[in-house]
């Protein structure tokens, strides 16, 4: 498989509209890719708290129908990153009206593939954690060669997550994320302990530049199941391409079956 990585430079000094449409050509320039990954919240920046409420938009909003149009044109894969999006008040659902960090995925005929709403959102009583609502359902995505297991940036810190998507049949653990340069190491740490764990491939596409004052880490990276970095970005904007072979996860698996040895049921402790 062939995917490509668009580590997007989220800066201010760029309006949210060109930034749109800017993607979206880069988005057509990778025709002959199998799969293509944005970051999070790249029309915003992760950090700009402050453009969530102006700039969120239904799931199917200007994001969607550039991102499913770009998709189609190219015919490739195509997980959007994602947007801040806003449930619509009064649509019936008890989240009528919340914002939701969610992740998009579309085929390569431009159709909706799965919307994935971030779980663990970041900022402890601050920023996401107190401006979105949590997803609470895990989303995987059925591709002809793999299947991708969606998580958003805060998430790569919760290993159950991921256990999670393994159970449900993730081969290919795809990872958007505005990652913070200041803490660009636990960046990379938790990137390939999350591969070699779930016996996976992981593919992370982080942001470049700077918004609300956060450097942004870049080093957009792909894993392999046996933990070797295949391809890392530097700090700028870049695409990230990378040939990799799925069937190398089920091999992993069988040769060196840890994941078979799992004790499940263990009970915590009583203190
Ligand atoms: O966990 C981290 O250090 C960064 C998380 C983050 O920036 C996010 O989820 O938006």
């Amino acid at each position: 498989m062939r995917a490509s990585l668009l580590q997007i430079a989220v800066d201010e000094d760029e309006s949210v509209h060109s930034r749109r449409r800017r993607v979206a050509s880069l988005v057509r320039e990778q025709a002959g890719a199998d799969l293509v990954v944005l970051p999070e919240l790249w029309t915003t920046g992760a950090f700009a708290f402050e453009s969530f409420e102006a700039e969120a938009e239904p799931l199917h909003g200007p994001t969607y129908e550039l991102m499913a149009e770009a998709a189609a044109d190219a015919g490739v894969w195509l997980h959007a990153g994602s947007i801040p999006e806003r449930v619509p008040a009064g649509d019936g659902s008890s989240g009528g009206g919340a914002l939701y960090n969610t992740s998009l995925v579309f085929s390569p005929d431009g159709a909706r593939a799965a919307a994935y709403r971030k779980i663990h959102r970041f900022g402890f009583d601050k920023g996401e954690a107190v401006l979105m609502g949590a997803g609470s359902e895990l989303v995987t995505v059925g591709l002809p060669e793999t299947t991708l297991g969606l998580a958003t940036c805060y998430d790569l810190r919760f290993p159950e997550l991921f256990r999670g998507l393994v159970d449900a049949g993730a081969e290919t653990l795809v990872v958007p994320a505005g990652w913070p340069e200041r803490r660009r190491a636990h960046w990379t740490l938790l990137a390939r302990a999350r591969a070699v764990e779930n016996q996976a491939y992981v593919l992370a596409c982080g942001t470049a530049g700077a918004h609300a004052g956060v450097p942004q880490a870049g080093h957009s990276i792909v894993v392999d199941p046996w933990g070797e970095v295949l391809a890392e970005a530097g700090p700028g904007e870049q695409v990230l391409t990378v040939e990799f072979d799925a069937a190398k996860v089920a091999a992993t698996r069988e040769q060196f079956p840890a994941l078979k040895d799992r004790l499940l049921g263990l009970e915590t402790p009583r203190r």
